[in-house]
C-alpha cells in the first residue's frame, strides 16, 4: 500500500447510496475506486460455485487466498471476472448479497481479504466503499463519510433499482432481507458496521443524489485543504 495516497472512505448500510456517491466522487477527482462489497460478493459466489459451505471458515479462507478475480473498468462500469468468467450480472443479485453478508461475519475471512483491499490504495488517491473502510481497512483515511438512510427508503431505492433492471421484487421481502443484513453487519464480533469516531454522518433519507454529492464534496474540500 502506498502510504502517500489520500483515501476517502464511504461506509454505511445497503442502499444508502454509497456506490453511487463513490462512483461520482472517483470520477470527479480522477481517483481509484474500491467496491469492497464486490470482493465479499465474489468470494461468496466462488463458494457457491465450488460447493463450499458458507459456514466453513477454514475452507473459505483457503478460497479467499486463491481467489482468481479481476476488476476491469469499461467506461462507467466495472466488469468482474471470476476464474475467467464475467460474473458482473450475477454478483448484484439478492442471493449473492445475502451469502456475502454471511461469510463477511467470519473473522478469518475478513482478515484474509484485508491485503487485497488495501492494495487498491494507489496514487493519485482512493475512494473506498464498504462497511469497515474508515474503521478497519483504512483507519488513517483523510476523509471518512458514513452514509445512512431509513431502512424503508433504502428498500424502496433497491426495489426501484432492481425493477429498472427488469427484476420483479416484493417490497416486504426486500425490506426483511435488508433488515436481516443490517442486523448481521451491525452485530458481528469483528469490524461491525458503525461510523468511525472521526466520520461525517450523512443521513440521505430526504436528500437527492445531487444534494448528497454536494455535501460530500464540500466536506472533502474542507478536509483535504487543511
Ligand atoms: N440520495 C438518493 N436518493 C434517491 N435514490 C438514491 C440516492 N442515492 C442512491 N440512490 C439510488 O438508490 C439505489 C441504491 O444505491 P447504491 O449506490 O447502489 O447504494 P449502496 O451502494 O449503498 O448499496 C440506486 O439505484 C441509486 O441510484
Ligand atoms: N467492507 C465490507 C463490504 C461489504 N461487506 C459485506 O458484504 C455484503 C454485500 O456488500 P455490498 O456493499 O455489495 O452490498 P450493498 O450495500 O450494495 O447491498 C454486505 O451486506 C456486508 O455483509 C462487509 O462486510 N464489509
Amino acid at each position: 500500500m502506498s502510504t502517500h495516497s489520500p483515501v476517502i472512505t464511504v461506509d454505511g448500510p445497503s442502499g444508502a447510496g454509497k456506490g453511487t456517491l463513490c462512483m461520482l466522487l472517483a470520477d470527479k477527482l480522477g481517483w481509484n475506486l474500491l467496491d469492497s462489497g464486490a470482493i465479499y460478493r465474489v468470494l461468496a459466489l466462488a463458494a457457491l460455485h465450488h460447493g463450499v459451505d458458507l459456514e466453513s471458515e477454514e475452507a473459505l479462507v483457503v478460497l479467499a487466498a486463491h481467489l482468481d478475480v479481476q476488476f476491469v473498468a469499461e467506461g462507467d462500469l466495472v466488469k468482474v471476472i471470476l476464474e475467467g468468467e464475467d460474473v458482473s450480472p450475477t454478483l448484484r443479485t439478492q442471493d449473492v448479497a445475502n451469502a456475502a453478508s454471511k461469510i463477511a461475519a467470519l473473522p478469518r475471512v475478513r482478515e484474509a481479504l484485508l491485503r487485497r483491499q488495501r492494495a487498491f490504495s494507489e496514487a493519485p488517491g482512493l475512494v473506498a466503499d464498504g462497511r469497515d473502510m474508515g474503521t478497519v481497512v483504512f483507519p488513517q483515511a483523510e476523509v471518512k463519510i458514513f452514509l445512512d438512510a431509513s431502512a424503508e427508503e433504502r428498500a424502496n431505492r433497491r426495489m426501484n433499482q432492481l425493477q429498472n433492471k427488469g427484476i420483479d421484487v416484493n417490497f416486504v421481502t426486500l425490506l426483511g432481507e435488508i433488515q436481516e443484513r443490517d442486523y448481521r453487519d451491525r452485530n458481528r464480533a469483528v469490524a461491525p458496521l458503525r461510523p468511525a469516531d472521526d466520520a461525517l454522518v450523512l443521513d440521505s433519507t430526504e436528500l437527492s443524489i445531487e444534494e448528497v454529492t454536494a455535501q460530500a464534496l464540500a466536506y472533502i474540500e474542507q478536509k483535504l485543504s487543511c
